[in-house]
């Protein structure tokens, strides 16, 4: 009975049960040579990914594990093997390189991945995220060894549900789905979108340090009109022109209805980077009856409106007085527009004088009551004015305050774009929020130089710091990646039927709120990105307090503590074990790691 208890404590210590088909009168030595069959399919766990603890085991695991001479004779702690990924993470040869390495990472030791990368998120989001995930999936057919994500195509119609309940894991409570066909500012890279996926799903848990096996990444693979892939002898994906129309539609549908039959009504869906008429028909159609999300409209629009509400705190003028220009017409864009409109309304702004300062453009210009419209959410930003199609132009024209990009155009905030916002205001705020980098309308340091550094600048993919005049600029990050880890934390906790607009302007407040707080007095309008787990933490916080106090939350009862009902429900990666051993086995020389390192992991803002 003793013995039991001992190797339950073991079990629970390595992070799975260990049964009860042992013997339970064996001694544990004799019990690891007696029982080959136990010992190798504890070794196979061992090695599972989610078990995994590398050089981590203890001497005490490895003789009760049978696995004394499977690894290396050194052991290392959490830190030793931190160090030992940093190091080779370093020596890979390129970005690209990096992002197999952690990938690799990923699918031999879990939680080592997870440690890695919140303790080193500068160096793993430009990788794991934009603007390398871009490049994995342009290249993901060279790159794709084993299941990372569900694929569901259109030839598994009326089979979508066998296809789901593929998946390992029983107890889903996200799923995030592209089909494909609008990744990044990259266009249509079918079930490469795979890549993009993984990446969210992975800041799930970095950021939002949401377990990762209740995490789903997934494509829907209806084809691509990409002739690059659909001519690649590698391609992953199905090789034939995109279906549309009503076929399409009822597979996505067929989609939705899955996962409710599967891991219920209160499964997070996510959609990513579907082509914006496809983005806006899916989330007017599902945003009120699943527990659903667009991340390029909503989660970007929290992002948005946070920033403007930053240069509303550092301009000390309100944001109904700001004139605002927005270059693109797609679901970033149009998903800050509305939001801001609803957080004007919220004011109590009209609703003429909430529209009357936000110009929309697309590739023909301006967007007026002659511009054919093909969303109908963009009709109520049309102008009543003639059309206009120079941006050099329109900002003369307009003198906007703040000019935000989303369209996958690079360069398109010219010198003279840039000049002329620096000419009409004290502060332009110019957001270059396209991805990856080589897509952004305009670099970090052209937004400073062409307005002798006085731009409130951000982007959606990192930029370095950029020294003007002998003082260092760091620009911040706009991504979405501030806001939909917090929110999909407070879901999972909270579990309700849907996610209304509000949680968007929750989310939006909690982090203009995290950088007005931390940063006091400075012209800061982002945090840095180390800080977007504790952002993450906030806006989960918030929300489910949002969740609770509209009724709208599946948890009862209501939590006294929400920070620590939610801290309760967070993924952690210790695996430290304390068992005694079973053999003697004398404490090894071991070797102090560098300082150098040390230094370098403790947390730093920037
Ligand atoms: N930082 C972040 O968090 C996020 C960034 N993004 C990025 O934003 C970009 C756009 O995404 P999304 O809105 O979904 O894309 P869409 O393709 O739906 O929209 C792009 C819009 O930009 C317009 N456009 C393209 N080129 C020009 C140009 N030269 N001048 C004026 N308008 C132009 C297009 O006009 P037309 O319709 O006439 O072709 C279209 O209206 C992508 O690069 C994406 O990565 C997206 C979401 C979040
Ligand atoms: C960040 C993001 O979601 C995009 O660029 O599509
Ligand atoms: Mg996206």
């Amino acid at each position: 009975m003793a013995q039991r208890q001992v190797l339950h404590g073991l079990g629970r210590s390595i992070g799975w049960s260990m049964g009860h088909k042992r013997q339970p009168n064996s001694t544990t030595v004799r019990y690891s040579h007696w029982m080959p069959t136990i010992a190798k399919s504890d070794y196979r766990k061992s090695v599972d990914p989610k078990y995994n603890k590398g050089m981590g085991y203890t001497y005490e695991e490895r003789q009760r594990l049978s696995l004394c001479g499977l690894l290396p004779p050194a052991y290392r702690t959490m830190k030793q093997q931190l160090y030992a990924v940093s190091e080779s993470f370093a020596n890979q040869t390129s970005d690209l390189h990096r992002y197999i390495f952690l990938r690799a990472l990923r699918q031999r030791h879990e939680r080592l991945y997870f440690e890695f990368l919140s303790k080193k998120v500068n160096e793993c989001m430009p990788i794991i995220y934009t603007p390398t995930v871009g490049t994995a999936c342009v290249k993901f057919s060279l790159l794709h060894y084993t299941a990372l994500g569900l694929y569901v195509t259109r030839y598994d119609k009326g089979h979508v549900i066998d296809v789901l309940k593929n998946w390992p894991h029983t107890e889903i409570r996200a799923v995030c789905i592209t089909d494909g066909e609008r990744i990044l500012g990259l266009g249509d890279q079918g079930a490469n979108g795979m890549g993009i996926s993984v990446g969210k799903m992975d800041l799930y848990t970095a950021l939002g340090r949401i377990p990762p096996q209740f995490l789903m990444p997934a494509v829907l693979d209806v084809g691509t009109n990409n002739q690059t892939h659909l001519a690649d002898p590698l391609y992953i994906g199905i090789r034939q022109e995109r279906l549309r129309g009503p076929e399409y539609e009822e597979i996505v549908q067929e989609f939705m209805d899955a996962v409710v039959e599967v891991w219920g009504p209160q499964t997070l869906i996510h959609f990513e980077d579907f082509a914006t008429p496809n983005a806006f028909k899916f989330i007017n159609k599902y945003q009120d009856c699943y527990c659903y999300f667009n991340d390029d409209i909503q989660g970007t629009a929290a992002t948005g409106l946070a920033a403007f509400l930053g240069v509303e705190r550092i301009s000390k003028k309100p944001l109904q007085d700001h004139v605002i220009f927005m270059v693109g017409a797609g679901s970033a864009c149009l998903g800050i527009a509305k939001l801001v409109i609803k957080e004007l309304l919220k004011r109590n702004v009209s609703e003429k004088d909430a529209y009357k300062n936000i110009y929309i453009s697309d590739q023909s210009g301006l967007v007026t009551k002659e511009t054919k419209v093909m969303i109908p959410d963009l009709k109520p930003f049309c102008k009543d004015m003639p059309p206009m199609n120079s941006l050099e132009e329109m900002v003369e024209k307009f003198k906007p305050s703040i000019l935000l990009g989303a369209t996958g155009s690079a360069g398109i905030f010219t010198e003279k774009v840039l000049r002329t916002m620096g000419k009409h205001n004290e502060r332009p705020a110019i957001f270059a929020v396209s991805n990856p980098t080589t897509k952004a309308e305009c670099t970090a340091e052209q937004a400073y130089n062409f307005t002798e550094g006085r731009a409130l600048f951000c982007s959606g993919s990192p930029f370095p710091p950029v020294v003007f005049n002998g003082k260092r600029i760091v620009p911040g990050q706009a991504n979405n990646s501030f806001a939909f880890p917090g929110v999909a934390l407070a879901v999972m906790c909270t579990r309700p039927f849907k996610i209304p607009d509000d949680v968007f302007l929750v989310a939006a407040k909690t982090l203009a709120d995290y950088a007005e707080k931390h940063y006091p007095g400075e012209e800061k309008l982002f945090p840095t990105t180390v800080e977007a787990c504790d952002v993450a933490f906030d806006i989960a916080v918030n929300v489910a307090k949002y969740f609770f106090d509209k009724g709208l939350s599946n948890v009862f009862p209501k939590p006294d503590d929400i920070c620590d009902f939610i801290k309760q429900q967070q993924y952690y990666t210790n695996y430290d074990s304390s068992l005694p051993p079973v053999w003697e086995y004398p404490e090894l020389p071991s070797v102090p790691l560098p300082d150098e390192w040390e230094k370098k992991t403790k947390k730093q803002r920037s």
